[in-house]
């Protein structure tokens, strides 16, 4: 088929260093051609400008694509102003890749195990990593038309691709032209924080989630920086697509700085242990020493040494930084327009999302300063702001109640006050309900049975505060309890309310079978 020399052409040399060297995205197969042809095409033209925009979005990943459009579908003139790949963060080096990459890292793990089922699978099993990541790449791109610039112009949006930097208290210019607005969300988003006074790191081949889903061939050994949600995912999955992984924590234990369930982190990191990786607790990386810088163009892994607690030396191909996030606020003229921002952590903003210092001015999503950096949180704040900043409401950032899952396996979910540590740090009284799935007959017939619900009231009474849940499907169950949370619904509701049978979810009201009889009279 013929193709037009505006469209990004799969294995076309000159698209495809183009892609490389301004996008950072490679190989140009032909996923990756349709994903740029969606979030940033090429010869893109810009809008005509309106005189001026009742709402413009700097920023084109969940935060800017949810404000944008959802302006223009109820009437508003809008506009969405994208740098880099629309989708950000989220689409195209964030959680649809890694979500994509785990999933067949899971089914190695599936295969792996299938002895257990009765399954045999004759002689060894291999991973074509080359096909892992094709697959990763088809996935990104059936999904990108959903945050396209075809469907955001469909909404109504005017797109502009450039960077948008403002210029006073209610313009922006976009490739050399300036636009007006009433109201401006900025959702810049956010970049892998880098740690600095590392000796040899700057220098070193180092990548982060923004090359992770460009590699064409499996590191043999991963070291991991960190261990948040980004090493965890990932340590997981490649050290069951073959690598040999080892992840650098600072702290003692596991979600140790974010008082996350100490039963929690001994399941999750025992569980990975069991796929390979190895962790190196209260592990500070004193010095990275640059052996070959590789080549990532003709595929040529570097090679890396990287020292821990200056004594103990770990050879590796890839070193993967994942260190936490700091927002996007730089060089983009929010001096000019007044507005309040705190390097590293964001821009600051009221509980109606409003900058106190421009109101004309709204933040949404990991540019901010203090909120959960999640893709949920960015697309809830995008409707929340909309509907302040046009409809004049007073929906609050404090009333939002926010789940969070890590999808290692088993899933780590939580929402709200997540253990007695956390609870205690806030000088709130609790009482902790705990079910744990090693009688739950749904997880044990999955051969899947270590983990547990455990559920936070208010001391005595039944007023959900939070929940930690680990288990196969974490991520499903915590949405249960998000939803009574946000509702005031109490943890007797939930024991009262049947659950299918055999089910993981009956662990949730298993808590609450727990808080009823606790409060039932006895018969004795
Ligand atoms: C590896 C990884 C896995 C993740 N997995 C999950 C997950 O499973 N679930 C989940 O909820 N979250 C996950 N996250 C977090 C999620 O990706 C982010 O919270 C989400 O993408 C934030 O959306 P955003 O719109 O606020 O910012 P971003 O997605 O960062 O988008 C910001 C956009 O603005 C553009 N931009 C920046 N400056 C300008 C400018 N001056 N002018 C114009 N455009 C500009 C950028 O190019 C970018 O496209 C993951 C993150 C990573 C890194
Ligand atoms: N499933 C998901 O929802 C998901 C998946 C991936 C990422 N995310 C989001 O992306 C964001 C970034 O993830 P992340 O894993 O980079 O951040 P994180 O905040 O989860 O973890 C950062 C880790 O790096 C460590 N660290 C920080 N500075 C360090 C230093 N100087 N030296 C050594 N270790 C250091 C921390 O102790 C921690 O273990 C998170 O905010 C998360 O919300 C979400």
């Amino acid at each position: 088929m013929a193709t037009s020399p505006q469209q990004w052409t799969a294995d076309d040399p000159q698209d495809a260093a183009q892609a490389r060297s301004k996008l950072n995205v490679w190989p140009l197969d032909e996923h990756n051609a349709v994903l740029l042809n969606q979030v940033h095409p090429k010869e893109f033209q810009d809008a005509t400008p309106h005189e001026e925009y009742d709402l413009i979005a700097i920023g084109s990943g969940a935060g800017g694509l949810v404000s944008s459009k959802q302006s223009a579908r109820r009437g508003a003139k809008s506009a969405m102003i994208s740098e880099h790949l629309a989708g950000g963060d989220c689409l195209n080096v964030g959680c649809v890749p890694s979500k994509a990459l785990l999933r067949s890292a899971k089914a190695v793990a599936a295969v792996r195990d299938a002895a257990q089922f009765g399954v045999v699978i004759g002689g060894d099993i291999s991973v074509d990593f080359a096909a892992v990541m094709k697959r990763v790449r088809y996935c990104r791109a059936k999904i990108a038309p959903a945050d396209g610039h075809v469907g955001t112009e469909a909404a109504g949006t005017h797109v502009y691709q450039g960077r948008g930097v403002l210029t006073g208290a209610n313009t922006v210019e976009v490739n050399g032209k300036t636009l007006k607005f009433k109201k401006c969300v900025i959702a810049t988003g956010g970049r892998p924080t880098i740690p600095q006074n590392v000796p040899g790191l700057e220098e070193a081949p180092y990548i982060t989630n923004e090359q992770l889903f460009n590699l064409e061939q499996l590191p043999p050994r991963m070291v991991v920086l960190g261990a948040g949600v980004i090493a965890l995912e990932m340590a997981q999955c490649f050290a069951l697509l073959g690598s040999n992984v080892t992840v650098i924590n600072r702290s003692s234990r596991l979600f140790e700085s974010k008082q996350g369930d100490a039963e929690a982190a001994a399941i999750i990191q025992k569980a990975l242990e069991s796929h390979g990786v190895t962790f190196l607790s209260n592990a500070k990386i004193t010095k990275v020493t640059t052996i070959d810088a590789g080549c990532s163009e003709s595929n040529k892994l570097p090679v890396m040494q990287v020292t821990v607690n200056d004594k103990q030396d770990l050879g590796c191909d890839c070193l993967l930084v994942a260190a936490g996030r700091s927002a996007n606020v730089e060089n983009m003229g929010l001096e000019n327009a007044y507005v309040e921002y705190d390097l590293g952590k964001g821009i600051v903003v009221n509980d109606f999302g409003q900058s106190n210092t421009n109101p004309s001015i709204w933040g949404v999503g990991d540019c901010v300063a203090d909120v959960p950096r999640l893709t949920h949180m960015s697309g809830e704040m995008a409707k929340m702001v909309v509907q302040n900043a046009l409809a004049g409401d007073d929906w609050k950032l404090s009333s939002l109640v926010v789940p969070a899952v890590a999808y290692t396996e088993p899933e780590y979910a939580t929402v709200g006050v997540v253990s007695q540590d956390a609870a205690a740090k806030q000088g709130l009284e609790v009482d902790v309900y705990r079910a744990g799935l090693e009688h739950n007959d749904r997880a044990i017939c999955e051969g899947n049975n270590v983990g547990f619900c455990k559920i936070l009231c208010k001391k005595g009474t039944d007023e959900i505060v939070g929940a930690t849940i680990v288990a196969e499907r974490a991520g499903e169950m915590i949405n249960e309890v998000s939803l009574a949370i946000k509702n005031n619904i109490g943890l007797y509701a939930i024991g009262r309310n049947i659950h299918s049978y055999p089910t993981t979810g009956e662990a949730v009201m298993g808590c609450g079978v727990q808080y009823i009889n606790s409060k039932l009279p006895r018969f004795d």
